[in-house]
């Protein structure tokens, strides 16, 4: 882990290169354990239309859509329990939460060609207090952060593998979205494509 110095950005606080490119590799295998055990899923909204983003879960809970809308559950929909969140992801909440809590969920995001997430707010957690923790693996994408209210300004920033993003305090209710993603940008993913991972205390 190299410790870069934090930019902040609306509150938004990144950590640039983070993770050095061993680190990132470490975390990749990991995660491939994580997916052969909660295989990704591109889910249902509740009107019916599928995500363009894969998605898994470990830890306690794990975030789920599908036409009764969307929640935390602690089991994939396969119904075997979400696989523990890696060590290597854990280390990354331990050193820039600032939380004394334990992470409950760390939702697996994976964005292939055209792939994107739309504005939004995290906000199926019960204690905004904590933070959420966003970490970038594979292909550059293009972050968009809005504010607490729809609509306003937004800026963008492009996020890149090994970078880490911590949404806390002010920031942590602020839109925030994924244009789109620079594919070939990275190697680090077989097949191209970009994994983040987004650490969050559920209860
Ligand atoms: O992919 C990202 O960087 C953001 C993901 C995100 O906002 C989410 O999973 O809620
Ligand atoms: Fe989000």
């Amino acid at each position: 882990m190299t410790e870069g110095k934090a930019v902040e950005i609306r509150g938004v606080r990144l950590f640039p290169g983070w993770l050095d490119r061993a680190a990132q590799e470490a975390m990749l295998a990991d995660l491939r354990q994580v997916a052969a055990a909660a295989p990704f899923q591109r889910y249902e909204t509740r009107r019916g239309q599928r995500m363009s983003v894969e998605m898994t879960a470990a830890g306690r809970f794990g975030w789920v859509s599908d036409r009764r809308g969307y929640r935390y559950e602690p089991r994939h929909p396969s119904g075997v329990p979400w696989p523990p969140i890696p060590a290597s992801v854990r280390a990354v909440w331990d050193a820039v939460s600032e939380s004394a809590r334990a992470p409950e969920c760390c939702l697996v995001n994976l964005y292939r060609g055209s792939a994107r997430m739309g504005l939004h707010q995290d906000r199926d957690e019960a204690d905004f207090g904590e933070p959420v923790v966003s970490i970038s693996l594979g292909d550059e994408a293009l972050f968009r952060i809005g504010n607490e209210e729809r609509g306003g300004r937004t800026e963008s920033v492009w996020l890149r593998s090994g970078d880490v993003l911590v949404m806390g305090g002010a920031a942590r209710l602020l839109h925030h979205g994924i244009d789109r993603i620079r594919e070939g940008s990275s190697t680090l993913l077989d097949g191209g494509g970009r994994i983040n991972l987004t650490l969050r205390v559920v209860t």
